[in-house]
């Protein structure tokens, strides 16, 4: 079995986790650029475990800069298996209010301004992301919020728009109403579509920060409001990221879902036809297959 490395990606109010042993910001670079920051590293309760700030610390980064290939890239170069996304989000349902989590299971991708593959010329694939989560890590995440007193949903789809702008109200009641989007954000696209080429599990988890602007009795959205639910909300989430080593232990077996194997018949190029530079590239996304 392989060793465990959970990957967390922290998003709008969480710069950091607390209570790594031997915790060490590493600088990773890659054939992608260079990501949002460093990578936090360490062990938490005998898991090996890595975090990266998608904005990086000071929030450096909008939704549409965010090098999201380098960010996954980097994370399954030094060795992550599951990939944790935390991220703010708003919500177009009365029951997933402020403060609450949503364990996100399917994505609107909206967004237009963005490198969304690590394939290309030299090397075409095509994976799957009908199910673009792993139901094993969303499972433990929904545990794990569970256990830390958090009122969670299970299941969700996350509507990712390009931003940084928030929605128009017509906007909002379309993605509402005739497109039953659940929770809306910035961030989780092309983040999970990326995991999926590079054969990470990832699991989404929103921390709802406002009803964006449908709710007659809620006004529209202002990032005031999303800074204060953000500061509550912070806090649950890292006390909910140190509950995942104890259900997802140190060792991993393959994911019964095939995330780990997503790239097995995906490659369309031949293997006489494949452009070296761009294989260089890949290689600790698809160095498993290449
Ligand atoms: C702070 S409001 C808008 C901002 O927050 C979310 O970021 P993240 O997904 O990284 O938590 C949203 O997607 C926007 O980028
Ligand atoms: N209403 C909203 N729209 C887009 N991104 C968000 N992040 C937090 N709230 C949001």
């Amino acid at each position: 079995m392989a060793d465990t490395m959970i990957g967390v990606i922290g998003g709008s109010g969480l710069y950091e986790i607390d209570g790594l042993e031997g915790a060490e910001w590493q600088t990773v670079e890659t054939p992608w650029g260079t990501p949002s920051d460093a990578i936090l590293t360490g062990t938490l309760n005998g898991v090996k475990m890595a975090f990266l700030p998608r904005h990086g610390r000071g929030h450096v980064h909008s939704p549409t800069t965010v090098p999201y290939r380098a960010n996954i890239d980097a994370l399954k170069r030094i060795g992550v298996t599951d990939v944790i996304s935390v991220s703010a989000c708003g919500s177009f349902r009365e029951e997933m209010a402020p403060g609450d989590f949503v364990i996100v299971d399917q994505f609107i991708d909206r967004t237009f301004a963005r490198e969304k593959s690590f394939f290309g010329t030299g090397c075409v694939a095509h994976v799957s992301v009908a199910h673009p989560t792993c139901p094993r890590l969303g499972a433990a995440c929904l545990e794990a919020a569970k256990d830390t007193g958090i009122n969670v949903h299970q299941g969700g789809t996350y509507l990712a728009m390009e931003g940084p702008q928030f929605s128009t109200l017509a906007e909002s009641r379309m993605y509402r109403d005739s497109w039953g989007a659940d929770v809306i954000g910035m961030t989780n696209m092309p983040e999970a579509k990326l995991a999926r080429e590079a054969e990470l599990c990832y699991a989404s988890v929103a921390m709802i920060t406002d009803y964006d602007s449908w709710h007659p009795d809620h006004g529209e959205v202002d990032v005031t409001q999303i800074i204060a639910t953000l500061m509550g909300n912070a806090s649950k989430a890292r006390d909910m990221v140190a509950m995942l080593p104890a259900l997802l232990g140190s060792e991993r077996a393959p994911c019964p879902h095939g995330c780990d194997r997503a790239l097995e018949y995906a490659i369309l190029t031949a293997p006489d036809a494949r452009d070296k530079t761009v294989m260089a590239k890949l290689d600790a996304v698809a160095g498993r297959i290449l």
